[in-house]
């Protein structure tokens, strides 16, 4: 049987909402008119697939989609995230920054807990994060998010899974790496330009490379097992590393 329109089939329309209802449109009059008609139970099956197919696109369009952005402490993910802003229009979301903010809310039950763990470079239990993850995506009204330092262990990772695994479309993982001591570096002249943050110290920048050295680096082995690290390396000038990081969202 002619088909009876030209179907967009672009592997890269997939989840795009329009191509979503015209397939599905298309599928179901094509298996009214099999209905009417007689055919194969291949062709039958191949408009069934098309619908289907349809199905799957609208349910990717109604997810999240994420990016997570990992690497160690100064290795330069915010400073990158915000030229991918600027060129993509995503949304960046920092779980440090969220925990930040929750932290300067007066009266936050958090507060006090949340300031312990930045100081000592430990990571605050994944209900905290990933509930103010999800509240600023939701308040944002937007679909496309960069997620910067998360997940960063294995709480993290299993909590957001459990609450946001059915809600997301992963795309990938964006690895920033770069050396201890090109890390170290940039967080010290950063806290000495005055970031006002109290783990820009040497003394909290050993306790947050431990913890990323044991905590992180096995989240970021994870996701290389699923194929779904994209590494750069993040040793360059700024405008050097944003070469390689745009090829990947063009
Ligand atoms: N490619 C780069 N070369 C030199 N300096 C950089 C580079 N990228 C970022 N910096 C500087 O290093 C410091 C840390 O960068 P940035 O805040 O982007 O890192 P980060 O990975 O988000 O850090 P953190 O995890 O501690 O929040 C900043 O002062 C920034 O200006
Ligand atoms: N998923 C996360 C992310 C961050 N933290 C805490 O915030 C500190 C600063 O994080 P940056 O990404 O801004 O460097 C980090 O050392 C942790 O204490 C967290 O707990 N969980």
């Amino acid at each position: 049987m002619q088909s009876m329109c030209k179907r967009e089939t672009e592997p890269h329309l997939v989840g795009n909402p329009v191509y979503t209802w015209r397939n599905i449109l298309l599928g179901l009059s094509e298996v009214h008119c099999l209905s009417r008609q007689t055919t194969s139970e291949t062709t039958g099956c191949m408009f069934l697939n098309r619908i289907l197919r349809g199905v799957q696109s609208l349910i990717m369009a109604s997810k999240y989609n994420i990016v997570f952005v990992l690497g160690g402490p100064g290795a330069g993910k915010g400073t990158q995230c915000s030229k991918i802003v600027d060129k993509f229009g995503f949304i960046h979301l920092s779980a440090g920054d969220l925990l930040r903010e929750e932290r300067a809310k007066p009266g936050s039950e958090y507060g006090e807990l949340i300031e312990n763990h930045i100081k000592n470079g430990t990571i605050v239990p994944v209900e905290i994060t990933c509930s103010l993850l999800e509240r600023a995506m939701k308040d944002s009204g937007k679909m496309d998010f960069l997620i910067d330092g998360f997940p960063r262990n294995q709480n993290n990772l299993e909590g957001w899974n459990k609450e946001m695994g059915e809600k997301v479309n992963l795309k990938f993982v964006l690895f920033f790496n770069c050396p201890l001591e090109v890390c170290t570096q940039r967080c010290l002249d950063r806290g000495a330009a005055g970031s006002g943050r109290s783990d820009d110290n040497l003394e909290s920048l050993k306790k947050r490379f431990d913890t990323y050295m044991n905590a992180t680096m096995p989240i970021i082995e994870h996701y290389e097992e699923q194929d779904l690290v994209r590494k750069i390396d993040a040793t360059r000038s700024p405008d050097e590393v944003f070469e390689d990081v745009e090829k990947l969202f063009s």
